[in-house]
């Protein structure tokens, strides 16, 4: 698939033009993204990028990408990012990586959300990868009961709620210090309901259902652009 991935992020470059604001997204599709703008830089682009998590803004360091920090007045022209997965309408589950939170405020403040990403992630109803959602590490044990409160009122009865664990022990921590709960949901038939229902919870900072942006699609194969 790093074929199908590196097709997606090549055509990624192709909508950016000197002056350009970018938000630079985080995992495996937005990593090849900046191998290739660097690329890019190094040939005299003019951009500027905001980093949507630690390791893309070590990452772009390294490859000498501009950064800069976003005021009030900052509205970028594009973040280009990668999902776990896409509908037919736009809809996104992110996260897979732990890094929804960053990844979604920089969105907010982008004109167009373009997606790098391959076949796989296309779906016809969201759920199959389990939902990432962010949880303060304050009293987590309520806040998963209060999850799993939701879940069933919502009708995903027998739905599996997980803490993500770090890869040393314990629990995985986001950029933020957060947990990370995934639910194991199999189909999600109201994603907006469901985020919406979720949000409202106090413990939750955010969840990785990306929904309303102004998405951009570019998915691959290992062919090109489909
Ligand atoms: O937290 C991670 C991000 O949401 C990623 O954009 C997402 O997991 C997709 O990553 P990849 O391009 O590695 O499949």
């Amino acid at each position: 698939m790093t074929s199908a991935k590196r097709h997606a992020a090549n055509a990624a470059l192709e909508l950016i033009g000197d002056g350009m604001k970018l938000g630079l997204g985080t995992g495996s599709t937005a990593a090849l993204f900046l191998d290739a703008l660097a690329e890019k830089v190094r040939g005299g682009l003019d951009i500027e990028g905001v980093p949507t998590s630690q390791r893309t803004e070590e990452r772009a360091r390294e490859l000498g990408i501009p950064l800069f920090q976003p005021d009030e007045t900052t509205r970028l022209d594009l973040v280009i990012d990668g999902a776990d997965e896409i509908d037919a309408q736009g809809r996104m589950i992110k996260g897979g990586g732990g890094a929804m939170l960053g990844e979604k405020i920089v969105a907010s403040a982008a004109a167009k959300f373009v997606l790098v990403a391959d076949v796989s992630k296309r779906v016809g109803t969201l759920g199959r990868f389990p939902l990432p959602v962010e949880v303060v590490p304050f009293a987590y044990a309520t806040t998963i009961r209060a999850i799993r409160e939701t879940l069933t009122a919502l009708g995903y009865e027998g739905a599996k709620v997980e803490l993500r664990g770090a890869e040393g022990g314990g629990f995985a921590e986001t950029d933020s210090g957060n947990l990370i709960a995934d639910l194991h949901l199999g189909r999600i038939m109201e994603p907006e309901e469901l985020d919406a229902a979720l949000t409202l919870i106090p413990g939750v900072v955010t969840t990785g259902l990306f929904i309303g942006f102004d998405v951009h699609p570019l998915i691959a194969d290992e062919n090109g652009i489909t």
